[in-house]
């Protein structure tokens, strides 16, 4: 089912997610589309099509049940079960992310790090982690049975790092170096820029009334 989802719909799906979780939290049992729409700024017909590729878990005049619906997209996002992670490249971001409380919480295990550094490897993380040899990459990720790679070295390095990681079989990458990866077998790759989010910030600053 989720390869016929388009992926601005997957994406919304996690929104929508982390609202249900605050609603429920807050003791709300039911929510219209219209309510997730003004909470989360899109439009209630969006949010109905959106739920809608999943099957119809809305009722007239009643909405949606909360519970209901957090279970049935945790199913679709696979939150309901839990995903090893390894991260190569720590340095300032990939320290963060390894030591950031919230990925564990939401199923997503940060087993190992990785560095081709020597004055990093050995080296012991906040969390516990000890950096490791990214020449035992392969041996390392098997047995920790990690299934999400994440890549969080320079640019000129990227490729390279997502070589290694296809080859030993990670079935996954995010990718923060920016740089476009050239990914061969068919696994899914994610690529985060935060500086997009600041330029699409900045240009809606820049095109408001009265700037
Ligand atoms: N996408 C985003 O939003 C975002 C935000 C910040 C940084 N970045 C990017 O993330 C990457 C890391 O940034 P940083 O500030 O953490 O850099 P950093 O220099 O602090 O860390 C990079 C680490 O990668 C290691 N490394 C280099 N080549 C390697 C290789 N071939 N194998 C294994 N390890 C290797 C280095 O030893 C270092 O520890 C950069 O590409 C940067 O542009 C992206």
């Amino acid at each position: 089912m989720e390869g016929k989802i388009p992926k601005p719909t997957i994406k919304r799906l996690a929104v929508y997610y982390r609202c249900l979780e605050n609603l429920i939290k807050s003791g709300k049992e039911t929510v219209s589309s219209q309510e997730l729409g003004t909470y989360l700024n899109i439009k209630a017909s969006q949010v109905r099509k959106d739920l809608s590729y999943f099957g119809e878990f809305g009722k007239r005049g009643i909405g949606y049940q909360t519970r209901r619906l957090l279970d049935g997209i945790a199913e679709i996002l696979g939150i309901k079960r839990t995903w090893n992670v390894c991260i190569v490249g720590a340095g300032n971001l990939g320290i963060a992310l390894a030591n950031y409380p919230g990925l564990s919480k939401g199923g997503y295990h940060v087993k190992v790090i990785f560095d081709n550094n020597p004055a990093k490897i050995g080296m012991k993380l906040q969390n516990g982690l000890i950096v490791e040899d990214l020449k035992n990459f392969e041996k390392v990720t098997k047995e920790k049975e990690i299934h999400i790679g994440v890549i969080t070295v320079p640019a000129e390095s990227a490729q390279q790092v997502a070589d290694i990681m296809l080859s030993s079989g990670i079935k996954g990458i995010i990718n923060f170096a920016p740089v476009k990866l050239s990914i061969p077998k068919k696994i899914p790759v994610e690529e985060i820029d935060i500086s997009l989010t600041f330029r699409a910030l900045s240009f809606q600053i820049s095109t408001q009334k009265n700037q």
